[in-house]
């Protein structure tokens, strides 16, 4: 608010500074007039001097204000726009593509500049002064006053014919620009992609072509811009030459004085100026203009975070909460399908809940719907029997440890990617959440946890990064709510059995919903939840019944859809390593081996438990 207040101000200032130049301009003629003419003594050039002296002054006011200005907006647009695209959430933000909001948001907002340095004040000046001029040459001669009169309006005229199109042509210049900036960084992120399948060339012409098209949109713009300052230059020009030629015949018939001659002469072209700059500038600020419009289109889309109504957003319950979800539906923008549909589900206080099923049925956007990241379409999603829509959805996500499916890693030390979520945590709690996930291998790092990570984790291994998110979530001891994303995936199977206890470990007495596919993790859950096609299919509560081995429930529910690769099974929950976090640097026990020679999934072959069997026997038998 004070960041406008200053904003406002210094445009005021920027503009006042511009309409005083402006009108100077008629003192400094009356000046300039006289002296040629010989009215005035030398004694005027000072008064000259300092009238131009005074207009440096007000044009450098003009322009370290308009500076001001100009930094002010772009930076409280940028916050703005930051804000909003935080707030969008994953699944609005998805729409968009990073490089094109890379150049909107950098590039793009710099073409503000022209806009609020030149064009605003230009406007405020060509609204004063002609009018003050063509007032002193009504004083001076009626005559010329008339023929400036009838003039002037044809440059606003021809300008607004030529710039009807100005706008048309800039956006598309704008948009070739971000599509430009979307496709070289979509290209320069999936280059090792490109080159595998040996397709960067083709890129290469791509980026071309796209190149081109920016080429002939600002080439187009440029041509338009050079056509309004010609028409423009000669509209002036020619009404000048009305104004001039009977000024001169009539000066040589003597019906007219040397001073007024003079004076009309040099306050003529000052009364067109500021429209022909007022013009020239319009074409210039258009491009920050379209980008000013594709910002604000963002910021007028519906975040997610906002909560409803007008009420102030409630804080959440205290403890770990019950999440209910009530006949939801979601719905993607732009997909006709449903992701989920009228699902209703309640997860008590402190369960474990797996969901399983087939690739797409869902899981995810179900755990993005407690997380507040999507919106259901139809519905509604209560924690702690609070709406979701009007909680204070950060405070709810500070409650909250989340392992995202594809985690991201920023280009920063490993011990400040795993605090994240915990800017107070030390180093001794970061260690303890790194070995709780496993993530030994940091202390093999060149400058262990200092180590810097490159962008999205780029030297470290797909499993490596996973282990980091993990300690990430680990590092959150205060969090009541455990939300992951196939945590286990990409984990060998040694890491596996050791994240899966840590796991369990961390879900004591939290409300735990974990997407798994891995039977290790499965089976540490209390109900296995089946979601198939967005739908509830199956929902399996953890046998009471002592005769039924545990696990075997669950088993069945995560059974194979027909369109499932993997055939989980059950691991007993005797052979899981100790529910304790194992310190990354020890030997996990001896139980890990059998994790470990467990073929996975993946190996082809699903594991049935006459496997474990034989691989435990031969294992005492050594
Ligand atoms: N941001 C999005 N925009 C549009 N559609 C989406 C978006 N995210 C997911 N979907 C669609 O919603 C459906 C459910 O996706 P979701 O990610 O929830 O599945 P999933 O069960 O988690 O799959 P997986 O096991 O492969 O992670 C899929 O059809 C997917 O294509």
């Amino acid at each position: 608010m004070r960041a406008e207040r200053s904003v406002r101000r210094h445009l005021t200032v920027t503009m006042a500074a511009a309409v005083l130049a402006g009108l100077l301009v008629l003192v400094q003629a009356e000046l300039l007039a006289g002296v040629l003419s010989g009215r005035f003594t030398a004694v005027a050039l000072a008064g000259l001097a300092g009238v131009v002296g005074v207009r440096a002054l007000l044009a450098w006011t003009q322009g370290v204000f308009a500076g001001r200005t100009a930094t002010g907006v772009k930076s409280a647009l940028r916050h703005r726009l930051l804000g909003r695209l935080r707030d969008l959430g994953p699944a609005r933000l998805a729409a968009h593509r990073s490089g094109e909001l890379v150049t909107l948001t950098g590039r793009g907002l710099d073409g503000l500049d022209a806009y609020l340095t030149g064009y605003l004040p230009s406007i405020a000046v060509a609204a004063v002064v002609p009018v003050a001029v063509l007032v002193r040459l009504f004083a001076a001669d009626l005559a010329s006053a008339v023929i400036v009169l009838v003039t002037l309006p044809l440059i606003p005229v021809f300008g607004a014919l030529v710039g009807m199109t100005t706008k048309a042509v800039t956006e598309r210049q704008f948009l070739a620009l971000s599509r430009l900036g979307g496709h070289f960084l979509d290209v320069v992120r999936g280059l090792p992609t490109l080159r595998a399948f040996g397709r960067a060339r083709y890129q290469a012409t791509v980026i071309r072509q796209v190149a081109d098209a920016h080429r002939s949109a600002t080439m187009r713009t440029l041509r338009v811009a050079f056509l309004s300052s010609l028409v423009l230059e000669l509209c002036a020009s020619l009404s000048l030459a009305l104004v001039a030629v009977p000024i001169g015949l009539r000066l040589l018939g003597g019906s007219l004085d040397l001073t007024t001659a003079l004076l009309v002469l040099l306050l003529a072209p000052e009364a067109y100026l500021p429209l022909r700059a007022m013009g020239t500038r319009f074409h210039a600020s258009m491009e920050g203009v379209a980008a000013a419009d594709a910002a604000f289109a963002v910021l007028d889309e519906a975040g997610d975070d906002e909560p409803d109504g007008v009420r102030p957003a409630a804080a959440p319950p205290g403890g770990a909460p019950e999440i209910r979800l009530e006949n939801v539906t979601v719905r993607y923008p732009g997909r006709d399908g449903a992701a989920l549909e009228n699902v209703s589900l309640t997860i008590g206080p402190r369960e474990r809940v797996a969901l399983v099923g087939e690739s797409g049925g869902g899981k995810s956007t179900l755990l993005h719907l407690v997380l507040g990241f999507v919106r259901p379409s139809e519905g509604r999603v209560l924690v702690g029997g609070v709406d979701l829509r009007e909680l204070d959805l950060a405070a709810w996500r500070a409650r909250l440890a989340f392992v995202a499916q594809r985690p991201h890693l920023f280009a920063a030390s490993v011990a400040g990617n795993i605090r994240l979520g915990a800017p107070s945590a030390t180093l001794d709690d970061v260690r303890r959440a790194a070995a709780a996930a496993h993530a030994g291998f940091v202390a093999d790092l060149p400058e262990g946890y200092d180590t810097v990570v490159g962008e999205r984790g780029a030297n470290l291994s797909a499993g490596q990064r996973q282990r980091i998110a993990l300690a990430r979530a680990f590092c959150r001891p205060g969090a009541s709510v455990l939300l992951l994303d196939e945590p286990t995936a990409r984990l060998d199977g040694r890491s596996e059995a050791a994240v899966v206890a840590a796991t369990a470990d961390l879900a004591e007495g939290r409300t735990a919903v974990i997407v798994a596919h891995r039977p290790a993790m499965i089976d540490l859950a209390d109900r296995v939840i089946r979601v198939h096609e967005g739908r509830i299919v199956s929902d399996t509560t953890h046998s009471t019944d002592p005769s039924l081995p545990p696990g075997r429930d669950h088993a069945a529910a995560a059974l194979p859809g027909p369109e499932d690769e993997e055939a989980p099974t059950a691991v007993p929950k005797d052979r899981e390593p100790p529910a304790a976090a194992i310190p990354a640097d020890e030997e996990p026990p001896g139980r890990d081996e059998v994790a470990a020679a467990l073929p996975r999934p993946e190996d082809g072959e699903a594991p049935g438990r006459d496997h474990v069997a034989v691989v435990r026997r031969e294992g005492s038998g050594r």
